[in-house]
């Protein structure tokens, strides 16, 4: 089979899980790391180092027959604003998903582009995920349930069928959320929260069972 030589744009601990998932698809051939605050050279996962920043893509992406990559940037908010660099930089990037073989998803679920899909993660049947979204280790989102554009779940987030997570909201680690239940666009759901009522947009909720914890505006931190 013909590899894709493609790039994962950020070197953090979260952008070398992405890397190491990809190493395991069979489609693909990492060529580096794009990491504007790193310096050029720096080993981050196996072999493989920091070819450069955002704005070397077009000369990288020539030079090694580089096709598109992936974000692998944690925090919602950041993962969009340097997707939309990328595409200002370089209209033709290709943005892939990253799906570890260990991933269990239906035929029936519906999965976008740009998307992490960790080890042990499950997506049932008829459920649909949008585009640079992470579903992270042993995550699993039940039947009917719907991610939104740059939202993510952390590791063992357990949800009900007919869930929906807004855009760029974050489900955080261990939290359990009700079948039916609607999180808005821009909230936080905390470590560890078992959510029974809907979450409105841009709230953080935490606690068991969860409730209102405070308010947020687009791109602050949670992480
Ligand atoms: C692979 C990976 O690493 S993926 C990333 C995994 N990490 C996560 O998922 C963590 C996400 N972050 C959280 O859950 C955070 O707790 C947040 C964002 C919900 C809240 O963070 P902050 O606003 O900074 O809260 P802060 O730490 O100041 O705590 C305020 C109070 O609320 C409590 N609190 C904070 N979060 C929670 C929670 N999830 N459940 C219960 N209580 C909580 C704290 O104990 C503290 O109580 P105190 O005042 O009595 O000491």
């Amino acid at each position: 089979m013909q590899r894709k030589n493609i790039v994962v744009i950020g070197s953090s601990g979260h952008g070398r899980v992405v890397a190491d998932i990809l190493s395991l698809m069979p489609g693909y051939r990492v060529t580096g790391f794009i990491d504007a605050f790193r310096e050029k050279g720096t080993v981050c996962f196996g072999d493989l180092t920091v070819l450069g920043g955002e704005q070397d893509l077009p000369e990288l992406m020539a030079a090694h027959q580089i096709t598109g990559g992936i974000v692998g940037i944690g925090d919602n908010w950041v993962r969009s604003q340097v997707v939309a660099k990328i595409q200002a930089i370089m209209p033709s990037f290709e943005f892939i998903n990253a799906i570890h073989p260990s991933a269990v998803i239906s035929n029936t679920a519906n999965i976008g582009h740009g998307n992490i899909i960790a080890a042990n993660a499950v997506i049932n049947t008829n459920t649909v995920i949008g585009n640079h979204c992470i579903v992270n280790t042993a995550a699993s989102i039940d039947h009917d349930s719907h991610m939104d554009n740059y939202a993510s779940v952390a590791p063992r987030v357990v949800t009900g069928g007919n869930v929906t997570i807004g855009a760029y909201t974050a489900v955080s680690i261990g939290a359990v959320v009700k079948h039916g239940i609607s999180i808005g666009e821009q909230s936080i759901v905390g470590a560890g929260a078992v959510v029974l009522k809907p979450v409105p947009p841009f709230s953080i909720w935490y606690g068991v069972p969860a409730r209102n914890m405070g308010e947020r505006k687009a791109g602050d931190k949670y992480l």
